[in-house]
Protein backbone atom coordinates (compact mmCIF):
# COMPACT_ATOMS: atom_id res chain seq x y z
CA UNK A 1 0.00 0.00 0.00
CA UNK A 2 3.14 2.31 1.09
CA UNK A 3 4.58 1.67 -2.18
CA UNK A 4 1.34 2.66 -4.17
CA UNK A 5 1.06 5.26 -2.54
CA UNK A 6 4.40 6.48 -2.79
CA UNK A 7 5.35 5.47 -6.65
CA UNK A 8 1.91 5.69 -8.40
CA UNK A 9 -0.21 8.43 -6.39
CA UNK A 10 1.88 10.58 -4.85
CA UNK A 11 4.35 11.44 -7.67
CA UNK A 12 5.81 14.93 -8.47
CA UNK A 13 3.90 14.08 -11.97
CA UNK A 14 0.93 13.84 -10.42
CA UNK A 15 0.99 16.49 -8.04
CA UNK A 16 2.06 18.94 -11.59
CA UNK A 17 -1.18 17.38 -13.54
CA UNK A 18 -4.13 17.76 -10.51
CA UNK A 19 -2.94 21.83 -10.43
CA UNK A 20 -6.18 22.67 -11.83
CA UNK A 21 -8.23 20.87 -8.92
CA UNK A 22 -5.95 23.48 -6.38
CA UNK A 23 -6.49 26.08 -8.50
CA UNK A 24 -10.34 25.80 -9.24
CA UNK A 25 -10.92 24.57 -5.43
CA UNK A 26 -8.87 27.36 -3.73
CA UNK A 27 -10.87 30.07 -5.49
CA UNK A 28 -13.67 28.63 -4.96
CA UNK A 29 -12.98 29.02 -1.44
CA UNK A 30 -11.51 32.92 -1.98
CA UNK A 31 -15.68 33.61 -3.81
CA UNK A 32 -17.29 31.50 -1.00
CA UNK A 33 -15.69 33.43 1.80
CA UNK A 34 -15.94 36.85 -0.26
CA UNK A 35 -19.89 36.00 -1.25
CA UNK A 36 -20.08 35.27 2.51
CA UNK A 37 -18.67 38.10 4.53
CA UNK A 38 -20.19 40.87 1.71
CA UNK A 39 -22.37 42.01 4.73
CA UNK A 40 -19.93 41.81 7.58
CA UNK A 41 -20.67 38.81 8.65
CA UNK A 42 -17.95 36.16 10.12
CA UNK A 43 -17.05 32.72 8.55
CA UNK A 44 -16.74 30.06 10.57
CA UNK A 45 -12.98 28.51 8.66
CA UNK A 46 -12.84 25.31 10.00
CA UNK A 47 -15.94 24.08 7.87
CA UNK A 48 -14.58 26.18 4.97
CA UNK A 49 -11.23 24.73 4.96
CA UNK A 50 -12.06 21.28 5.38
CA UNK A 51 -14.52 21.22 2.63
CA UNK A 52 -12.08 22.61 0.62
CA UNK A 53 -9.39 20.10 1.66
CA UNK A 54 -11.92 17.44 0.71
CA UNK A 55 -13.01 18.56 -2.49
CA UNK A 56 -9.34 18.12 -3.34
CA UNK A 57 -8.82 15.12 -2.08
CA UNK A 58 -11.58 13.30 -3.17
CA UNK A 59 -11.35 14.87 -7.05
CA UNK A 60 -8.05 13.60 -6.88
CA UNK A 61 -9.22 10.35 -5.82
CA UNK A 62 -12.52 10.01 -7.94
CA UNK A 63 -13.28 12.87 -9.65
CA UNK A 64 -16.15 14.18 -7.55
CA UNK A 65 -16.60 16.85 -5.00
CA UNK A 66 -18.61 16.53 -2.24
CA UNK A 67 -18.82 19.78 -0.17
CA UNK A 68 -20.55 23.24 -1.72
CA UNK A 69 -17.64 25.47 0.07
CA UNK A 70 -20.17 27.28 2.17
CA UNK A 71 -22.80 24.48 2.57
CA UNK A 72 -23.61 20.85 2.48
CA UNK A 73 -26.35 18.37 1.70
CA UNK A 74 -26.40 15.30 3.22
CA UNK A 75 -24.13 13.16 1.45
CA UNK A 76 -21.83 14.95 1.81
CA UNK A 77 -22.35 15.53 5.76
CA UNK A 78 -22.62 11.64 5.67
CA UNK A 79 -18.86 11.25 4.09
CA UNK A 80 -17.51 13.93 6.32
CA UNK A 81 -19.01 12.33 9.35
CA UNK A 82 -17.38 9.17 8.32
CA UNK A 83 -13.70 11.22 7.90
CA UNK A 84 -14.23 12.28 11.72
CA UNK A 85 -15.19 9.09 12.87
CA UNK A 86 -12.24 7.32 11.57
CA UNK A 87 -9.85 10.19 12.50
CA UNK A 88 -11.44 10.31 16.11
CA UNK A 89 -11.33 6.17 16.15
CA UNK A 90 -7.36 6.35 15.21
CA UNK A 91 -6.70 8.20 18.13
CA UNK A 92 -8.71 6.62 20.60
CA UNK A 93 -6.61 5.05 23.23
CA UNK A 94 -7.36 1.07 22.99
CA UNK A 95 -6.20 0.04 26.50
CA UNK A 96 -6.04 -3.91 24.90
CA UNK A 97 -3.17 -3.08 22.77
CA UNK A 98 -1.50 -2.85 26.28
CA UNK A 99 -3.39 -4.85 27.59
CA UNK A 100 -3.64 -8.36 25.37
CA UNK A 101 -5.64 -10.42 27.23
CA UNK A 102 -8.68 -7.84 27.52
CA UNK A 103 -8.82 -8.11 23.31
CA UNK A 104 -12.02 -10.53 23.21
CA UNK A 105 -14.10 -8.19 25.49
CA UNK A 106 -13.60 -5.02 23.69
CA UNK A 107 -14.54 -2.71 26.79
CA UNK A 108 -14.74 0.31 24.95
CA UNK A 109 -16.52 -0.85 22.20
CA UNK A 110 -13.81 -0.04 19.51
CA UNK A 111 -14.11 -3.22 17.49
CA UNK A 112 -18.08 -2.22 17.30
CA UNK A 113 -17.47 0.76 16.20
CA UNK A 114 -14.87 0.16 13.56
CA UNK A 115 -17.26 -2.40 12.23
CA UNK A 116 -19.99 -0.02 12.10
CA UNK A 117 -17.71 2.37 9.94
CA UNK A 118 -16.30 -0.31 8.32
CA UNK A 119 -19.05 -1.25 6.60
CA UNK A 120 -20.26 2.48 5.99
CA UNK A 121 -16.73 2.80 4.19
CA UNK A 122 -17.58 -0.23 2.00
CA UNK A 123 -20.84 0.62 0.78
CA UNK A 124 -19.41 4.43 -0.09
CA UNK A 125 -16.20 2.80 -1.93
CA UNK A 126 -18.12 -0.01 -3.87
CA UNK A 127 -20.42 2.68 -5.13
CA UNK A 128 -17.74 4.25 -6.51
CA UNK A 129 -15.37 1.43 -7.75
CA UNK A 130 -18.54 0.05 -9.43
CA UNK A 131 -19.25 3.56 -10.91
CA UNK A 132 -15.31 3.39 -12.08
CA UNK A 133 -15.87 0.13 -13.87
CA UNK A 134 -18.78 1.13 -15.57
CA UNK A 135 -18.12 4.48 -17.25
CA UNK A 136 -15.54 4.17 -19.29
CA UNK A 137 -12.66 7.17 -19.44
CA UNK A 138 -12.74 9.73 -22.18
CA UNK A 139 -10.14 9.90 -24.20
CA UNK A 140 -7.75 12.62 -23.15
CA UNK A 141 -9.51 12.58 -19.44
CA UNK A 142 -6.39 12.74 -16.43
CA UNK A 143 -6.58 9.53 -14.27
CA UNK A 144 -8.14 9.49 -11.05
CA UNK A 145 -6.17 7.99 -8.16
CA UNK A 146 -9.23 5.15 -8.53
CA UNK A 147 -8.66 4.77 -12.15
CA UNK A 148 -4.74 4.44 -11.32
CA UNK A 149 -5.33 1.85 -8.92
CA UNK A 150 -7.99 -0.35 -11.17
CA UNK A 151 -5.28 -0.01 -14.12
CA UNK A 152 -2.23 -1.52 -11.97
CA UNK A 153 -1.22 -4.67 -13.25
CA UNK A 154 -0.18 -5.69 -9.84
CA UNK A 155 3.40 -7.18 -8.30
CA UNK A 156 2.84 -10.29 -10.93
CA UNK A 157 1.04 -8.72 -13.94
CA UNK A 158 -2.58 -8.88 -15.12
CA UNK A 159 -3.56 -11.82 -12.81
CA UNK A 160 -2.74 -10.16 -10.00
CA UNK A 161 -4.02 -6.61 -10.16
CA UNK A 162 -5.09 -4.96 -6.63
CA UNK A 163 -7.93 -6.47 -5.16
CA UNK A 164 -11.03 -3.93 -4.45
CA UNK A 165 -10.21 -4.30 -0.38
CA UNK A 166 -6.41 -2.83 -0.73
CA UNK A 167 -8.32 -0.09 -3.10
CA UNK A 168 -10.38 1.21 -0.52
CA UNK A 169 -7.80 0.72 1.84
CA UNK A 170 -5.36 3.37 -0.35
CA UNK A 171 -8.07 5.78 -0.70
CA UNK A 172 -9.68 5.93 2.71
CA UNK A 173 -5.76 6.55 3.67
CA UNK A 174 -5.46 9.34 1.72
CA UNK A 175 -8.58 10.66 2.79
CA UNK A 176 -8.29 10.84 6.11
CA UNK A 177 -4.29 11.53 6.10
CA UNK A 178 -4.47 14.70 3.40
CA UNK A 179 -7.76 16.23 4.56
CA UNK A 180 -7.71 17.65 7.98
CA UNK A 181 -4.07 18.03 8.18
CA UNK A 182 -4.31 20.95 5.49
CA UNK A 183 -7.30 22.18 6.84
CA UNK A 184 -5.49 22.21 10.72
CA UNK A 185 -2.82 23.73 9.35
CA UNK A 186 -4.07 26.72 7.22
CA UNK A 187 -6.58 27.50 10.65
CA UNK A 188 -3.76 27.42 12.95
CA UNK A 189 -1.61 29.60 10.61
CA UNK A 190 -4.57 31.88 10.20
CA UNK A 191 -5.35 32.33 14.10
CA UNK A 192 -1.53 32.77 14.76
CA UNK A 193 -1.74 35.43 12.29
CA UNK A 194 -4.48 37.23 13.58
CA UNK A 195 -3.16 37.11 16.99
CA UNK A 196 0.27 38.36 15.22
CA UNK A 197 -0.60 41.66 13.37
CA UNK A 198 2.82 42.12 12.75
CA UNK A 199 3.23 39.05 11.06
CA UNK A 200 0.06 38.86 9.38
CA UNK A 201 1.37 42.25 7.96
CA UNK A 202 5.12 41.56 6.86
CA UNK A 203 3.59 37.94 5.56
CA UNK A 204 0.94 40.48 3.19
CA UNK A 205 3.73 42.81 2.30
CA UNK A 206 5.68 40.15 0.87
CA UNK A 207 2.66 39.03 -1.27
CA UNK A 208 2.53 42.32 -2.43
CA UNK A 209 5.80 42.46 -3.27
CA UNK A 210 5.89 39.48 -4.81
CA UNK A 211 2.29 39.16 -6.65
CA UNK A 212 1.29 42.42 -6.70
CA UNK A 213 -2.38 43.54 -6.77
CA UNK A 214 -3.58 43.13 -9.98
CA UNK A 215 -3.45 39.44 -10.10
CA UNK A 216 -3.82 36.36 -7.71
CA UNK A 217 -0.66 34.59 -6.24
CA UNK A 218 -0.44 31.03 -8.23
CA UNK A 219 1.64 28.10 -7.65
CA UNK A 220 4.81 29.73 -9.45
CA UNK A 221 4.87 32.32 -6.94
CA UNK A 222 5.46 30.53 -4.34
CA UNK A 223 9.20 29.77 -4.23
CA UNK A 224 9.50 33.70 -3.66
CA UNK A 225 7.57 33.52 -0.80
CA UNK A 226 10.21 32.97 1.93
CA UNK A 227 8.44 34.19 4.64
CA UNK A 228 4.88 32.84 4.11
CA UNK A 229 7.35 29.73 4.23
CA UNK A 230 8.68 30.75 7.44
CA UNK A 231 5.21 31.55 9.11
CA UNK A 232 4.31 28.20 7.92
CA UNK A 233 7.32 26.35 9.26
CA UNK A 234 6.30 28.25 12.61
CA UNK A 235 2.68 27.13 12.67
CA UNK A 236 4.13 23.69 12.21
CA UNK A 237 6.23 23.62 15.06
CA UNK A 238 4.13 24.68 17.07
CA UNK A 239 0.73 23.04 15.43
CA UNK A 240 2.17 19.84 14.18
CA UNK A 241 -1.24 18.17 12.57
CA UNK A 242 0.01 14.85 13.66
CA UNK A 243 1.23 15.66 16.89
CA UNK A 244 2.80 11.73 17.85
CA UNK A 245 2.94 10.68 13.99
CA UNK A 246 1.30 7.32 13.34
CA UNK A 247 2.01 4.35 15.87
CA UNK A 248 5.65 2.95 14.88
CA UNK A 249 7.39 -0.42 16.52
CA UNK A 250 10.73 -1.21 16.89
CA UNK A 251 12.08 -4.04 14.61
CA UNK A 252 14.51 -5.21 16.67
CA UNK A 253 16.17 -4.51 20.42
CA UNK A 254 17.62 -1.22 21.12
CA UNK A 255 18.75 1.29 23.58
CA UNK A 256 17.62 4.67 23.63
CA UNK A 257 18.96 7.93 26.27
CA UNK A 258 19.55 4.96 28.31
CA UNK A 259 16.52 2.97 28.51
CA UNK A 260 16.09 -1.03 26.98
CA UNK A 261 13.37 -0.93 23.90
CA UNK A 262 12.49 -4.76 23.49
CA UNK A 263 12.06 -6.06 20.08
CA UNK A 264 8.05 -5.15 18.87
CA UNK A 265 7.44 -2.17 21.36
CA UNK A 266 4.47 0.01 19.77
CA UNK A 267 6.32 3.40 19.57
CA UNK A 268 5.12 7.17 19.60
CA UNK A 269 7.44 9.88 18.09
CA UNK A 270 6.10 12.96 20.58
CA UNK A 271 6.74 16.02 17.77
CA UNK A 272 4.49 18.22 19.70
CA UNK A 273 6.59 18.19 22.78
CA UNK A 274 10.20 17.91 20.63
CA UNK A 275 9.08 21.05 18.74
CA UNK A 276 8.03 22.65 21.91
CA UNK A 277 11.58 21.72 23.73
CA UNK A 278 13.96 24.38 25.02
CA UNK A 279 17.24 22.66 23.74
CA UNK A 280 15.89 22.83 20.21
CA UNK A 281 13.91 26.43 20.29
CA UNK A 282 14.48 29.50 22.14
CA UNK A 283 11.10 30.58 23.75
CA UNK A 284 9.83 28.05 22.04
CA UNK A 285 6.23 28.71 23.23
CA UNK A 286 6.18 32.04 21.16
CA UNK A 287 5.23 32.43 17.64
CA UNK A 288 8.18 33.73 16.10
CA UNK A 289 8.57 32.98 12.23
CA UNK A 290 11.90 34.84 12.50
CA UNK A 291 13.70 32.10 13.47
CA UNK A 292 12.88 30.56 10.59
CA UNK A 293 14.01 33.32 8.16
CA UNK A 294 17.75 32.60 6.47
CA UNK A 295 17.59 29.09 8.54
CA UNK A 296 18.13 25.78 6.66
CA UNK A 297 16.15 24.00 8.82
CA UNK A 298 13.27 22.44 6.64
CA UNK A 299 10.17 20.03 7.46
CA UNK A 300 11.34 16.75 4.88
CA UNK A 301 12.54 14.39 7.62
CA UNK A 302 16.32 15.62 7.41
CA UNK A 303 16.33 18.08 10.59
CA UNK A 304 15.06 16.47 13.64
CA UNK A 305 13.68 19.49 15.51
CA UNK A 306 11.26 20.09 13.03
CA UNK A 307 9.14 16.52 11.96
CA UNK A 308 5.70 17.74 11.15
CA UNK A 309 5.86 14.80 8.45
CA UNK A 310 7.17 12.47 10.67
CA UNK A 311 11.02 11.40 9.19
CA UNK A 312 12.59 7.87 7.30
CA UNK A 313 10.66 4.60 5.99
CA UNK A 314 7.37 5.84 6.64
CA UNK A 315 7.48 9.46 6.64
CA UNK A 316 4.38 11.10 4.93
CA UNK A 317 4.52 9.63 1.57
CA UNK A 318 2.15 12.79 0.88
CA UNK A 319 4.37 15.79 1.66
CA UNK A 320 5.04 17.62 -1.37
CA UNK A 321 1.47 17.34 -1.87
CA UNK A 322 0.42 18.67 1.47
CA UNK A 323 3.32 21.04 1.73
CA UNK A 324 2.11 23.22 -1.79
CA UNK A 325 -1.47 23.21 -0.29
CA UNK A 326 -0.67 24.41 2.71
CA UNK A 327 1.45 27.13 0.94
CA UNK A 328 -0.71 27.94 -1.64
CA UNK A 329 -4.06 28.12 0.14
CA UNK A 330 -2.55 30.34 2.62
CA UNK A 331 -1.26 32.80 0.20
CA UNK A 332 -4.54 32.63 -1.62
CA UNK A 333 -6.51 33.62 1.46
CA UNK A 334 -3.64 36.66 2.47
CA UNK A 335 -3.10 37.76 -0.27
CA UNK A 336 -6.90 37.80 -1.15
CA UNK A 337 -8.30 39.16 2.38
CA UNK A 338 -7.50 41.32 5.13
CA UNK A 339 -8.98 39.48 8.74
CA UNK A 340 -10.48 40.84 11.48
CA UNK A 341 -12.57 39.65 14.45
CA UNK A 342 -15.96 39.77 14.85
CA UNK A 343 -17.26 42.66 17.07
CA UNK A 344 -16.00 43.21 20.02
CA UNK A 345 -13.47 40.31 20.13
CA UNK A 346 -9.63 40.61 20.83
CA UNK A 347 -7.15 38.96 19.34
CA UNK A 348 -5.74 37.94 22.41
CA UNK A 349 -8.68 36.61 23.65
CA UNK A 350 -8.88 33.48 21.05
CA UNK A 351 -9.57 30.53 22.70
CA UNK A 352 -6.21 28.52 22.12
CA UNK A 353 -7.92 25.31 23.10
CA UNK A 354 -6.50 22.45 20.99
CA UNK A 355 -8.63 18.66 20.65
CA UNK A 356 -5.98 16.01 21.14
CA UNK A 357 -6.30 13.09 19.01
CA UNK A 358 -4.27 11.97 15.50
CA UNK A 359 -4.45 15.25 14.79
CA UNK A 360 -5.29 18.43 17.01
CA UNK A 361 -7.60 21.05 15.48
CA UNK A 362 -8.72 24.21 17.02
CA UNK A 363 -11.41 22.90 19.58
CA UNK A 364 -13.55 26.25 18.99
CA UNK A 365 -13.26 27.06 15.35
CA UNK A 366 -12.14 30.11 14.07
CA UNK A 367 -14.88 32.93 12.82
CA UNK A 368 -13.36 35.73 11.30
CA UNK A 369 -14.88 38.15 9.25
CA UNK A 370 -12.77 38.66 5.87
CA UNK A 371 -12.61 41.93 3.76
CA UNK A 372 -11.35 42.08 0.54
CA UNK A 373 -7.88 43.82 -0.65
CA UNK A 374 -7.19 43.09 -4.72
CA UNK A 375 -10.30 44.46 -7.23
CA UNK A 376 -12.89 42.82 -7.26
CA UNK A 377 -13.03 40.99 -10.43
CA UNK A 378 -10.37 38.80 -8.90
CA UNK A 379 -13.04 37.05 -6.50
CA UNK A 380 -15.03 35.75 -9.39
CA UNK A 381 -15.81 32.11 -9.17
CA UNK A 382 -13.82 29.84 -11.33
CA UNK A 383 -16.13 28.30 -13.41
CA UNK A 384 -16.89 24.06 -12.64
CA UNK A 385 -19.31 23.15 -14.92
CA UNK A 386 -18.55 19.63 -14.37
CA UNK A 387 -19.90 19.64 -10.66
CA UNK A 388 -22.98 22.23 -10.75
C1 LIG B 1 0.05 19.48 6.24
C2 LIG B 1 -0.04 18.37 5.59
C3 LIG B 1 0.39 17.00 6.10
C4 LIG B 1 1.10 16.64 7.21
C5 LIG B 1 1.68 17.54 8.28
C6 LIG B 1 1.23 15.20 7.18
C7 LIG B 1 1.87 14.44 8.14
C8 LIG B 1 1.93 13.07 8.14
C9 LIG B 1 2.56 12.28 9.15
C10 LIG B 1 3.27 12.85 10.38
C11 LIG B 1 2.42 10.99 8.82
C12 LIG B 1 2.95 9.79 9.62
C13 LIG B 1 4.46 9.67 9.44
C14 LIG B 1 5.12 8.82 10.48
O1 LIG B 1 4.43 8.23 11.31
O2 LIG B 1 6.34 8.78 10.49
C15 LIG B 1 1.66 10.94 7.59
C16 LIG B 1 1.29 9.79 6.93
C17 LIG B 1 0.62 9.77 5.74
N1 LIG B 1 0.30 10.84 4.94
FE1 LIG B 1 0.56 12.77 5.43
N2 LIG B 1 0.60 14.73 6.06
C18 LIG B 1 0.08 15.79 5.36
C19 LIG B 1 -0.60 15.76 4.17
C20 LIG B 1 -0.84 14.63 3.43
C21 LIG B 1 -1.50 14.61 2.15
C22 LIG B 1 -2.03 15.85 1.41
C23 LIG B 1 -1.58 13.30 1.76
C24 LIG B 1 -2.17 12.72 0.51
C25 LIG B 1 -2.64 13.39 -0.50
C26 LIG B 1 -0.95 12.51 2.81
C27 LIG B 1 -0.82 11.14 2.78
C28 LIG B 1 -0.34 10.38 3.81
C29 LIG B 1 -0.43 8.94 3.87
C30 LIG B 1 -1.07 8.03 2.82
C31 LIG B 1 0.17 8.55 5.09
C32 LIG B 1 0.24 7.16 5.66
C33 LIG B 1 1.51 6.49 5.27
C34 LIG B 1 1.58 5.09 5.86
O3 LIG B 1 0.54 4.44 6.01
O4 LIG B 1 2.69 4.69 6.15
N3 LIG B 1 -0.51 13.35 3.79
N4 LIG B 1 1.39 12.23 7.17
Amino acid sequence: MRKLSTFELLTLKRLEESRNIRDEEFSWLAHGIFEHCKEGNPVNMQTSLSSTSMNVISRLLFKKRYFNTMHSDEESEEFKDLVKKIMKINGVFNISDYVPFLKPFDFQGIRLECNQILSRVNRFFNKIIQEHLKEKMKENESKDFIDVMLSHPGVNGVEDRLDELTIKGVAIDIFVAGTDTIATTVEWALVELIRHPNVLKKVQDELDDVVGQERVVNENDIPQLKYLQAVLKETFRLHPPAPLLMPHESRKACEIGGYHIPAKTPIFVNVWAVHRHPSAYENPFDFNPERFVENPIDVKGIDFQLLPFGSGRRMCPGLNYGLLMVQIELAKLLHSFMWTLPKGQNPQDIDMGEIFGVSIPKKIPLQVVANVRLPLHLYASKKLDAFI
